[in-house]
């Protein structure tokens, strides 16, 4: 990543140089969720590459097309209006400031929570009826993907119960957060050669992330040689990351990705993350099941709650986990 002097607008935000058009990411992995081979397909994916998406998911385009345009119609209103929606943390509307601890990115969002499969009735942003609405609907349907996707690790890792994974994210007290991210464009720096991070590179502290968004593409992953590549978008499908705790929970085994977003100078992107993670007592260590004879955690002992807190005292781009490695 290269800091280049930028135009006034940007200049708070890390600035990259344009990606080359030829690293795209064209062997994502794709899971067919409605095929037999799914769970052998989901478990080489998170492997390999920590990283994956899910097409033939069974949720209504409908359903996924109004949270958009609800989400389209939040974004366009005053920015006092939208301002009144924050501040982002505990729960709100955020613009450019991403966490507490410093970084900045060239996005507005909406961070929500979320208890069993809704919005939380806590959580009293956005305010709009139609929009938490149509949140609420997305919700229960993408929520139900990470379910059969979970479920689908389970049985190509060969762990018993079915629900292993599942039980930690839909039980009571599961720590679900959903999260809406607009991404303007960046118009200051269309033909500058280099572009604004919309989101900067992390990996996500949960189990899971599921991910889907308008056509417009932006999203990055880093491969496990460190190679970055640009992910072409598909407005159809769900984008699946392994989570640094599902890392640990598989001592390793599972790769949890490497992410970042850059804004596009033309387009805006709109993407909408549904986060699993379990209940803050949950301790996270290899699942037993997984660890072969003699075989030790690679992971100091800590509960998510524990973890949680280290992560939200960090910058985005740190090593969160290296503090919990043995
Ligand atoms: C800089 C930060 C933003 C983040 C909390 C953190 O301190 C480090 C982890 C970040 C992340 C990444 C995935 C999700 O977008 C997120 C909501 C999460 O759980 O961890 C964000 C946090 C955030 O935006 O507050
Ligand atoms: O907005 C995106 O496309 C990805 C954002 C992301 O990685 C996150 O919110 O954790
Ligand atoms: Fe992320």
């Amino acid at each position: 990543m290269v800091v280049l002097a930028g135009p006034p607008a940007v200049d708070q935000i890390p600035l990259l140089r344009s990606p080359d058009p030829g690293d795209v990411f064209s062997g994502v992995p794709v899971v067919d969720l409605a095929s037999p081979g799914a769970a052998q397909a989901v478990v080489d994916a998170c492997e390999r590459y920590g990283f994956f998406k899910v097409v033939n998911h069974g949720v209504a385009t409908d359903t996924m097309d109004k949270v958009e345009s609800e989400a389209v119609r939040f974004f366009a209103r005053p920015q006092a209006d939208k301002d009144r929606s924050g501040p982002a943390y505990p729960f709100g509307y955020g613009s450019k400031r991403i966490g507490l601890n410093g970084d900045m990115g060239w996005l507005e969002y909406l961070l929500l929570a979320v208890d069993e499969a809704y919005l939380s009735d806590s959580c009293t942003v956005p305010s709009c009826a139609v929009f938490r609405g149509a949140l609420n609907e997305y919700i229960a349907a993408v929520r139900k993907v990470a379910v059969r996707v979970m479920e689908a690790m389970a049985a190509g890792l060969g762990i018993a119960p079915a629900d292993a994974l599942t039980a930690m994210v839909t039980g009571e007290g599961s720590d679900q957060v959903f999260r809406v991210n607009h991404y303007p464009p960046c118009r200051a720096l269309q033909g500058l050669g280099c572009s604004a991070t919309g989101f900067g590179e992390h990996t996500d502290p949960q189990l899971i992330s599921l991910l889907r968004s308008n056509g417009t593409s932006g999203l990055q992953v880093a491969l496990r040689d460190g190679q970055w590549l640009s992910v072409p978008s598909d407005r159809d499908a769900f984008f699946v990351n392994v989570g640094d705790s599902l890392q640990v929970l598989t001592n390793g085994r599972f790769h949890s990705v490497k992410h970042r977003v850059v804004a596009n100078s033309l387009k805006s992107r709109v993407s909408f993350i549904y986060f699993g993670g379990p209940p803050l007592a949950q301790r996270i260590a290899p699942l037993p099941q997984l660890l072969g004879e003699g075989e030790h955690s690679l992971y100091k002992e800590f509960t998510w709650g524990e973890y949680k807190k280290a992560a939200y005292k960090s910058r985005l781009g740190d090593n969160r986990l290296a503090q919990f490695e043995k």
